[in-house]
């Protein structure tokens, strides 16, 4: 039996688990916001504000800040993830035998398991239970956005089309509309790569090209995304959505992205060392570049832009030299290679 009055709990109580935390808990649902770290959880439970990450916004009543795992872990009926993905699957292990044999798992998490080998979703599934009803939150939202109540919308994807609908739920109110899916690798991979491309734009941007640059970068982003998603066996349509699209204009366009801002920062010349510094936040790109370059490899999928950020990122070549790479590429038909030609192949081991 569900116990709808138990609260919910969101663990990591960084810009993006706090804004939801302050979503949920505006929306009426108790909500238990975990920090790893137990000085930060004393401060916002004292301050009624989360200092480090979101200053501005006030932690509504129904919003209790803690640092106890266990106590979380027993207490809550459901749980939200928002660990960056370079820690989710250890994060997801250390919890497994820990979590309510009947919470549910939703995760905000943007990226894949840091080996390259999964997505979250497998993730979950293989360390909580391919029966644990689970579900990603995804889309064009930036946290201190949502936290101000500024209109917003995202997409919930699950297997179970129920699940997606009650996480919906939680989630709804008139600012912050929510779309279901039950194409949760589209919804994944779309929000994985999207911050990838947006430090391929911001380099570009830094580097003081102009407009048509970066139309061009998002455009044939989304072709790199579409030729993935084709041979992953992702739904085409995913990609013209919230989670798509939708993430990919966002991010590679406004300065609020820390993904963009690390690339404008790269093109302008800043190391890598001192562009991570001067964020201060995780940059899901930095680690998403390389795990993808393993998914490309797997599928036999060519993601020329990807591989550059990856060059730029982990192997220190220069921007100008990746824009170099990128203009020196053979000519080709714009839509043949991305659309029309390319075999659909049984992923290598289903992704
Ligand atoms: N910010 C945004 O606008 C959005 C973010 N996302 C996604 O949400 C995820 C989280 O990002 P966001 O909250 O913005 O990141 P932040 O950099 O704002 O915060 C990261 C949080 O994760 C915690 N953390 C880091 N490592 C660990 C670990 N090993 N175990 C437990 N907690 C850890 C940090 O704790 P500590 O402070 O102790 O280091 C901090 O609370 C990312 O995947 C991001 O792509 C998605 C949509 C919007
Ligand atoms: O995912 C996000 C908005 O949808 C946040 O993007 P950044 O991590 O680049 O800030």
């Amino acid at each position: 039996m569900r116990q709808d009055d138990a609260p919910l709990a969101v663990l990591g109580a960084g810009s993006w688990g706090t804004a939801i935390a302050v979503l949920l808990a505006g929306n009426g649902r108790e909500c238990l916001l975990w920090s790893r770290d137990a000085a930060h959880a004393a401060r916002m439970a004292e301050s009624r504000r989360n200092e480090r990450y979101l200053g501005d916004v006030i932690l509504p009543h129904g919003l209790r800040p803690t640092a106890d795992l266990d106590a979380v872990l027993g207490e809550a009926a459901d749980i939200v993830i928002a660990v960056p993905s370079a820690a989710f699957t250890d994060f997801v292990s250390g919890i497994a035998l820990r979590l309510r044999a009947s919470a549910r798992v939703a995760w905000l998490t943007k990226g894949l398991d840091r080996s390259g080998a999964d997505t979250l979703d497998q993730v979950i599934a293989r360390h909580l239970g391919e029966a644990r009803p689970r579900a990603v939150i995804s889309g064009p939202s930036f946290a201190a956005e949502v936290a101000h109540g500024q209109p917003t919308a995202v997409t919930v994807a699950s297997p179970e089309p129920a699940f997606a609908e009650e996480v919906a739920g939680w989630l709804r109110n008139p600012l912050f509309r929510v779309y279901t899916s039950d194409d949760i690798l589209g919804v994944e991979l779309g929000g994985a790569l999207k911050n990838v491309l947006a430090i391929a734009v911001g380099i570009s941007d830094g580097l003081g090209f102009g407009a048509n640059a970066r139309a061009a970068l998002i455009t044939r982003g989304l072709a790199e995304l579409m030729r993935l998603f084709h041979a992953a066996g992702a739904r085409p349509e995913t990609l013209m959505g919230l989670s798509g699209l939708g993430d990919l204009v966002l991010t590679c366009t406004d300065d609020q992205s820390r993904n963009r801002r690390l690339g404008l920062a790269l093109g302008r010349g800043e190391t890598l060392e001192a562009a991570l510094a001067g964020i201060g936040r995780v940059v899901e790109g930095v680690t998403t570049s390389r795990t993808v370059m393993q998914v490309a490899e797997r599928y036999g999928v060519e993601l020329p832009i990807c591989e550059q950020v990856y060059r730029v990122i982990h192997q220190g070549l220069p921007a100008q030299r990746a824009v170099q790479a990128l203009l020196a590429r053979d000519p080709r038909p714009e839509l043949g290679a991305s659309f029309g030609e390319l075999p659909q192949r049984p992923p290598a081991k289903p992704f």
